[in-house]
């Protein structure tokens, strides 16, 4: 068999600290396959960011082993990018720097991915924005930076935590179509950890529906193609989207 991007064999987490331990994961298993968009979704504490820092490297799992391409994870890698809620920008830094910022953090430097890094802030709708400050910038657009420093890596596996979940809801919907746009035609695997269920409809291929204390892998569910061919804007008015989100919603509330 082909080896996946990512591959998590009976992964569990178990928090300690001094005076207490928080079983937060029971042993899960998963494979991800190349370009695929994964959402996790699920009840509040079921260990959904815990997958992502684990995936990331960020934190070790108790038992079990995660690989990258093959590799057992053992810290944060080049080949990931992670995007998370807050935007993270300095302000003391205009859009370019912030930008150049997270390249050179990589090592990667050069005309070629600075030429990359505008092209993607041209795609997103912001080359306005270059010499501007985070201060002067939306919230919506601070977002849409933010998405540019993390594809400017040009990772293999993007990791998004709630990324929009600040935002308003038009805001929102129009971050959801750049970055349909954006992943389009480019060979890159994205996992998204979302309480938002049509968010998570949307963008998927697949969506993972976790539960329970210490969580578990309840669910996967193949999003339909017509929905996954759709545009977010467009799928959200689909009979099929609607019934799929009512068997989410029902799958999250149950016991
Ligand atoms: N660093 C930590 N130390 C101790 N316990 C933690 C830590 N991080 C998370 N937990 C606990 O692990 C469990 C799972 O947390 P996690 O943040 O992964 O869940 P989640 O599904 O992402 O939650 P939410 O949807 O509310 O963000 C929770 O009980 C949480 O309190």
């Amino acid at each position: 068999m082909a080896i996946g991007v990512l591959e998590a064999d009976q992964v569990s987490k178990v928090y300690l600290s001094r005076h207490d331990q928080v079983n937060a994961l029971a042993p899960i298993s998963f494979r991800i396959q190349p370009g695929a968009f994964v959402s996790f979704v699920g009840a509040s504490g079921c260990g959904k960011s815990t997958v992502l820092s684990l995936v990331a490297g960020l934190i070790s799992p108790t038992a079990g082993e995660l690989r990258l391409f093959g590799e057992p994870i053992k810290g944060p890698s080049q080949r990931i990018s992670y995007m998370l809620q807050q935007d993270c920008l300095l302000d003391w830094r205009t859009v370019e720097q912030n930008i150049t910022l997270g390249l050179s953090f990589r090592g990667s430097h050069g005309s070629k991915t600075a030429a990359h890094a505008r092209y993607l802030l041209a795609e997103l709708g912001l080359s306005h924005t270059l010499h501007q400050y985070p201060s002067q910038l939306s919230g919506g657009m601070r977002q849409r930076v933010a998405l540019v420093r993390t594809l400017a890596v040009q990772p293999e596996l993007l990791l998004l935590d709630e990324p929009f979940s600040a935002l308003d809801y038009q805001n929102k919907l129009h971050l959801e179509e750049l970055l349909v746009d954006v992943l389009h035609g480019r060979k890159m695997t994205a996992l998204l950890v979302t309480h938002d269920l049509e968010e998570a409809i949307a963008l998927s291929d697949t969506i993972y529906v976790m539960g329970g204390r210490p969580g578990t892998l309840r669910r996967i569910i193949e999003v339909p193609t017509e929905i996954r061919d759709a545009s977010p804007l467009a799928a959200r008015s689909m009979p099929t989207f609607r019934s799929l989100f009512i068997e989410l919603w029902k799958e999250i509330e149950s016991p």
